[in-house]
């Protein structure tokens, strides 16, 4: 088949979810395809499709640039990547929120200090509200930085809301809902509309009848 797709799928959290979504909705993915192999690229020809494993904030890169067809990935990271690609649809899987949080007796500060794993998202929402804040890459344990002072507040992914819980910190406020989504790469889109048309519509039927939610 020389109308072979590429598919990019994140490791991680969202993984199990997107595979387990995918193949109800028919899609062919091999058990090879698995975050315990060290494999990265799954073909199977028969079908057309080739997938690769690639970090959650990596994929809209690879769609972008058309080394993947299609990818999927989280709403935050799309948001905070601001990548050249097509959101196709709402696979309604992995659901979380980004939230500003902080120490419940946070008083505002002149020009205060906000830790996080998404500066892109920060500075705008605050830029909005015409608030002025130094915004501070990290990589990870963001709830660590009110605790130890780096921070005044953070912007970070809340879930269960369990990690804020258990450091003494509260959600401030919502900046947006999170779900995953079915991206695409703007030429393939064009050049190879029919098959991604018609993956796209099956999965939209999935979703529709709740499928991938478990
Ligand atoms: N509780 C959560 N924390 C973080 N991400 C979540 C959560 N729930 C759902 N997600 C979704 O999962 C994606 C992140 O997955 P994961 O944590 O595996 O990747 P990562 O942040 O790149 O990993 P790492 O922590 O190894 O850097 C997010 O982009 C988001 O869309
Ligand atoms: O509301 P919860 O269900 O507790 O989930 C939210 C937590 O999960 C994520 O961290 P992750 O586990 O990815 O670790 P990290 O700090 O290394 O990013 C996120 O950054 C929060 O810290």
């Amino acid at each position: 088949m020389n109308d072979m797709l590429t598919i990019a799928m994140p490791k991680g959290r969202i993984f199990e979810e997107a595979v387990h979504l995918m193949r109800e909705a028919g899609f062919p993915i091999p058990d090879e395809l698995s975050e315990d192999s060290r494999k990265l690229i799954v073909t199977v020809p028969e079908a057309g499709l080739s997938f690769f494993l690639a970090k959650p904030m990596d994929v809209p890169t690879y769609v972008e640039y058309g080394t993947a067809d299609l990818g999927v990935v989280g709403k935050d990271v799309l948001l905070e990547e601001e990548r050249d690609v097509y959101e196709l649809l709402d696979l309604r899987i992995s659901p979380c929120r980004i939230s500003v949080a902080g120490l419940p007796d946070w008083q505002p500060t002149l020009h205060p200090r906000v830790a996080t794993k998404y500066p892109r998202i920060a500075d705008r929402y605050f830029r909005e509200r015409g608030q002025q804040v130094e915004v501070i890459r990290l990589n990870g344990s963001i709830e660590l930085a009110p605790l130890i002072g780096l921070a005044d507040r953070i912007v970070d992914i809340v879930s269960t809301g369990r990690t804020l819980k258990e450091n003494g910190l509260v959600e401030l406020e919502t900046i947006t809902t999170v779900t995953s989504r079915l991206i695409a790469n703007r030429s393939s889109y064009r050049m190879k509309s029919e098959r991604i048309d018609s993956l796209t519509r099956s999965l939209a039927d999935t979703v529709r009848q709740g499928g991938g939610v478990r």
